[in-house]
């Protein structure tokens, strides 16, 4: 008997992260692991691969599908890297349930660090913010555009494409892929929602969104809302040169964040600690949006 269809995506870390989601809601209520269906969809941004993410049409990349077969009642919930979901949803959907966060940082693949990078190494990633703090603290390096999932940017680092590559430290452990540098966040702040595997349901689905609270990490929920916040007030994307952390001690949230120019001349950073995680977010925006260089703001708040 199918008790639960879980969306996801079709990629290898995508299907890791529904495995993870699908054990968590077994161990949680007793069910089998096959009474819990895996429905692969494919998605705008699983389709294209060959230009920048913000060329193809810019939001909702991975969700849009998603969010489709949802509301059609084709599946009960999808699983989302929430670093990869925009902060504006539709009102029919909820983020449910995020999984205990994993390790936030980037991973250095291709050498040690950032400062012992050869001079003038080439080194790809299509992640705005990864290219601006990379050029804030090393402008000779030659950064260019890598894409595809993580074993093909991998793969194409091993071909000698490019000298060095970043990714996420999170996806390359659920893949197994021992491979890389830890970069400490106090050189390179990960981006908003990095580490954080959240379950979105339709909103007026009140058993399936009880069915998912059993799984989820509130302390996880709310660092990751509140880095959220501070997205959603700069009216910025998983596209934007922004780096954000939130932690806790208690009850207590600090937030750190850091808005960088394109070519990374150019940065403002800052914190903010409060107990709700929303305002710290909104609040700690505002504030960088008002100490920022004009290169800066202008990519923000528009
Ligand atoms: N934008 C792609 C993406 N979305 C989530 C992860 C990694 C997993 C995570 O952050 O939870 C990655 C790959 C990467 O940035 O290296």
């Amino acid at each position: 008997m199918i008790r639960f269809r879980l969306g996801t995506r079709g990629s290898p870390l995508a299907l890791t992260q529904a495995a993870m989601v699908r054990a968590a809601l077994a161990a949680a209520h007793g069910w089998a692991e096959d009474e819990i269906e895996t429905v692969v969809i494919r998605t705008t941004g699983d389709r294209v691969q060959d230009r920048p993410l913000a060329e193809i049409g810019g939001k909702a990349l991975w969700t849009k599908e998603l969010d489709r077969a949802l509301l059609a009642n084709e599946i009960d919930a999808c699983v989302h890297s929430m670093k990869d979901v925009e902060t504006v949803r539709p009102a029919e959907i909820a983020i449910a349930a995020m999984l205990p966060r994993a390790d936030v940082r980037d991973r250095l693949i291709g050498a040690t660090s950032i400062e012992t990078l050869p001079h003038g190494a080439t080194v790809g990633t299509s992640s705005p913010r990864r290219r601006a703090q990379l050029l804030r603290h090393r402008p000779d390096l030659a950064i260019v555009m890598l894409r595809g999932n993580v074993d093909t940017r991998l793969a194409k680092l091993a071909s000698g494409e490019v000298d060095a590559t970043l990714l996420a430290a999170a996806g390359l452990d659920r893949l197994g892929r021992d491979a890389g540098h830890a970069v400490p966040t106090e050189a390179m702040l990960p981006a908003p929602a990095q580490g954080a595997i959240g379950i979105e349901a339709r909103a007026d689905d009140v058993q399936v969104l009880a069915a998912l609270a059993a799984i989820d990490d509130a302390p996880t929920s709310r660092c990751v809302l509140a880095e959220r916040a501070l997205l959603a007030a700069l009216k910025a994307d998983c596209h934007s040169p922004v780096a954000a952390l939130a932690g806790l001690a208690g009850e207590m949230l600090t937030l750190r964040a850091e808005l960088i120019s394109e070519d990374g001349s150019a940065h403002v950073e800052g914190s903010g600690e409060g107990i709700d995680g929303t305002c710290v977010g909104q609040e700690l925006a505002a504030d960088l949006l008002t100490h920022a260089p004009e290169s800066v703001r202008r990519l923000f708040g528009g």
